[in-house]
């Protein structure tokens, strides 16, 4: 009994004891079985990591993936691992020898960089220890990108120092230009359908902000409208010579059809005219020849009948001929009544431009063209009548200050408005033109040396008392002006160098006066 007793208890030991191995080694299992779970996740992340350089290495990473999760099949993983080995390492100096090249790649670019000749000292500085760090060997494509972006960081430093140059580099030449351009324009007449559009140039190139580009596009812009302008008259007159061209045609055709009707007609004239002689001789002839009356008044009828005949063929072919000379002389003219209309319409235009092009086109006074001509004509009549002759030489004191204070459209206003007050104080016979900028030439014949210095003071004080306001400011705008009398032996010329030198000392003379010199 004992025996059975203490067998039961062994056995019952033996038991206990198996449960506590089973539990243990299925402890040891889950242990594993966590490992190799945490391996296979490891496995798959790598060959997540490593996927799209080679799609042989990315099949057997893809297989390897898939064994590693189910472990079942992890036996046929081990025959595998040699040759994704293989192929990691080969993988590996294909990255490494890419990363090479890439390297001595982003060296030579960042050597380029540096033979900039703009490129400023510091950021040249900067790509040197760039290119010292460059000096080691990447050891992956993480290391390469940064360098990358750095280097695209200089090259976008150095391109935005190349652009601010180009657009800050407003040289004095261009300053001159555009001073050059914007008077050219202003002595330049345009058409009114383009006045609008070349004063906004004006202001453009007046501007103190004007860049480059703009002057540039400005010349263009004027060139084409030169060129249209240029266009356009050169069809005006083509048009005219076209209408003269066939208008004489026709007239020559006329002439050429009615010369050759009247050679034709004087043939037949002859020849009826001989034939009437013939017939009066026959007549004549009858008279002498026969005797006997009634065979003599037989023959006179006969032959007085022919003549009559004769005679109805010659009014007939008269008539004829009268007809058609009638009518070339009702299309020449025709002919002449419209060449004489086209003429009239062309000599109209011609003079329209004339006048145009002697207009300044932002006040609508004379320009200096127009001044030009009417010195002559003014120097002409003072040397043919010995009568007296006054150049003034008007200058808006300080103008710079109102387009520097309100704007240059204030300014051209301003022009607008004194040009127009100008011109109404001043009679018919005498003459006022825009000489340029902010400076008016007066022509004044037949006013006694004793009359000027008022006269001019009227208009002097007229320009004063005009009630400018900017802004909401009042603003008096004042004139110097400088005049002179043109002497006997004198040239005109002379006297406006005298009107100018006196114009000068007005100015010395701290502005808004008059005087004569
Ligand atoms: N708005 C405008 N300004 C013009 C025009 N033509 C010339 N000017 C300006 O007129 C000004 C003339 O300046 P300055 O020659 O220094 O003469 P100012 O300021 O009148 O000074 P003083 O003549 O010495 O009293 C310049 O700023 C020119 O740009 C124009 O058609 N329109």
């Amino acid at each position: 009994m004992n025996d059975d007793s203490s067998s039961v208890s062994q056995v019952s030991l033996l038991k206990q004891k198996l449960q506590a191995t089973k539990v243990a080694l299925e402890e040891i299992n889950e242990d594993r079985n966590s490992k190799l779970m945490a391996l296979a996740q490891l496995i798959t992340q790598m060959s997540l990591a490593c996927k799209g350089h080679n799609l042989e290495l990315d099949n057997k990473l893809a297989k390897l993936r898939i064994n590693v999760g189910n472990f079942e099949h992890l036996d046929e993983v081990l025959p595998e691992l040699p040759e994704i080995e293989r192929l990691l390492k080969n993988q590996y100096h294909l990255v490494t020898g890419k990363l090479e090249q890439s390297r001595t790649g982003l060296t030579n670019f960042s050597r380029e960089l540096q033979r900039i000749d703009s490129l400023p000292e510091k950021l040249s500085r900067e790509i040197s220890i760039f290119r010292q760090e460059l000096s080691k060997p990447f050891h992956s494509i993480w290391e390469y990108i940064p360098k990358v972006e750095q280097l695209i960081g200089y090259y976008e430093q150095v391109l935005l120092k190349q652009q601010q140059g180009e657009v800050l580099e407003l040289l004095p030449i261009h300053r001159q230009l555009s001073h050059e351009l914007a008077q050219l324009i202003t002595d330049i007449e345009f058409p009114k359908p383009q006045r609008a559009q070349v004063l906004q140039l004006k202001e453009v190139l007046s501007s103190d902000t004007l860049q480059v580009e703009e002057l540039l596009s400005a010349y263009q812009t004027i060139l084409r409208l030169l060129l249209e302008n240029i266009a356009r008259e050169k069809s005006t007159s083509q048009e005219f010579l076209q209408t003269l061209n066939d208008a004489l045609t026709s007239v020559r055709d006329i002439v050429s059809d009615s010369y050759s009707q009247t050679q034709h007609s004087q043939q037949s004239k002859q020849r009826l005219n001989l034939e009437i002689n013939s017939q009066v001789n026959n007549v004549l002839g009858s008279i002498n020849e026969i005797d006997e009356i009634s065979l003599l008044k037989q023959k006179i009828t006969e032959h007085l009948s022919a003549l009559q005949n004769s005679l109805a063929r010659k009014e007939a072919l008269e008539q004829r001929e009268t007809a058609l000379l009638q009518k070339s002389v009702n299309t020449l003219r025709k002919e002449l009544a419209d060449l004489s209309a086209e003429t009239l319409s062309y000599k109209e235009r011609l003079f329209e431009q004339q006048k145009i092009n002697q207009l300044d086109s932002l006040t609508q006074l004379p320009n200096r063209a127009a001044l030009d001509e009417r010195m002559e004509q003014e120097f002409r009549r003072f040397q043919h009548n010995q009568s007296t002759l006054w150049i003034a030489v008007a200058d808006i004191d300080h103008f710079k200050l109102i387009n520097d204070s309100f704007g240059h459209s204030t300014g051209d206003k301003t022009l607008q408005v004194i040009a127009m007050a100008l011109k109404n104080s001043l009679r018919d016979t005498e003459f006022v033109a825009r000489y340029g900028g902010e400076e008016f030439v007066l022509l004044i014949p037949d006013v006694s040396a004793n009359d000027i210095t008022q006269l001019l003071n009227r208009v002097r004080e007229k320009i004063k008392n005009i009630p400018f306001k900017f802004k909401n400011q009042r603003i008096t705008v004042t004139l110097s002006i400088g005049a002179a009398q043109v002497f006997n032996g004198e040239h005109i010329l002379d006297t406006f160098e005298r009107a100018d030198a006196a114009l000068y000392k007005a100015k010395h003379e701290s502005r808004d006066r008059v005087i004569i010199d």
